[in-house]
């Protein structure tokens, strides 16, 4: 943990994570909280995804911010880290997204009284974001990128129905993929070595879709991932997969390989759809390393 000192906030708001209307309403609460303790805050709302990215940079380039704070999911809170990555300015997260997972991993305060009081406090951690090269370009991600069912399932699942129901909206597009989906082979190629797999996960963290356990010897302060491969392909696996996931064993299934890494490549088969943090996230060819620029997030002094 280090301490860093208070100058003015950015508050970065994605209008369209997570479920319902509310966002703006979490941004201007925590706006108010650290205005009241004396604190110069600037909200700005993104236009569109990658916004985050180029907002977050702008308040870098004019210089007198200490933090930025992301109000959104995973995907906000990737974006943000782009833009301030390179720099001293502090990453916090308002978790207004749907599974929020880096923010569970973290044990991130949800409430915005106790994220102003973090910011305030100054303690952070630091973080070792993925780098992820498709042929859309170069991005990062915080928590984890993934080839194959779970990447079919984000790329399928309904907007409207997510902003209606939020992670409930997953389950509906699993159940509609479960037989449809065509269950490819992948060739990943882990730090050099190849394997085969039906999915793939590259895990910064330990956690997946909110809490379920996924990679328990990940840690984000580490400068490695957990490769998560599926060996086994079809419905019922599938379905095996996500109820072991729910109870905590997927980890210690026998199909499951759990494999540390630095460096991972998914050449083929090409055109499959590759998730990042639980965003689409344009289609195989991929390749992913560690950032060598890590990020600094706000946390509760309590919790470390
Ligand atoms: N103004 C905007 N309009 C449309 N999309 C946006 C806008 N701002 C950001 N986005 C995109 O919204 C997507 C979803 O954001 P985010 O991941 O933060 O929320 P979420 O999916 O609800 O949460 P989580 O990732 O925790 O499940 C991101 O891909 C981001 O690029």
């Amino acid at each position: 943990m280090t301490m860093t000192a208070l100058r003015s906030v950015t508050i970065i708001v994605n209008p369209t994570a997570g479920r319902g209307r509310r966002r703006t309403d979490h941004a201007t609460r925590l706006a108010g909280a650290l205005r009241r303790a004396g604190v110069a805050v600037q909200v700005v709302h993104t236009r569109d995804r990658g916004h985050a990215t180029a907002l977050a940079r702008a308040a870098v380039r004019h210089g007198g911010c200490s933090h930025i704070v992301a109000t959104g999911g995973d995907g906000t809170v990737a974006e943000v880290a782009r833009g301030l990555a390179g720099s001293d300015v502090v990453l916090a997260v308002l978790p207004v997204g749907t599974a929020n997972v880096l923010a569970r991993e973290l044990d991130l305060p949800f409430d915005e009284d106790l994220l102003a009081r973090s910011i305030i406090a100054g303690a952070t951690t630091t973080v070792w974001p993925g780098v992820l090269h498709t042929a859309q370009g170069m991005s990062l991600f915080v928590q984890m990128a993934g080839v194959g069912f779970d990447a079919h399932v984000v790329h399928t699942v309904s907007p409207r129905l997510k902003q209606a129901v939020g992670r409930g909206a997953y389950v509906v597009s699993v159940l509609r993929a479960l037989w449809r989906y065509r269950y490819p082979v992948l060739r990943v190629e882990v730090d050099g070595a190849v394997h085969e797999a039906s999915s793939a996960i590259i895990s910064k963290g330990a956690l997946y879709a909110g809490r379920h356990v996924l990679a328990p010897a990940s840690v984000q302060g580490e400068k490695a991932f957990s490769v998560v491969l599926f060996g086994k392909a079809g419905p019922w696996a599938t379905l095996r997969y996500g109820l072991a996931l729910l109870r905590g064993t997927l980890p210690r299934q026998k199909d499951v390989t759990i494999l540390r890494a630095t460096t991972v490549a998914i050449a083929a088969p090409a055109g499959l759809p590759v998730q990042s943090d639980g965003d689409a996230h344009g289609h195989t060819a991929i390749r992913a390393h560690i950032s060598d620029q890590p990020i600094r997030i706000a946390i509760c002094p309590r919790v470390r």
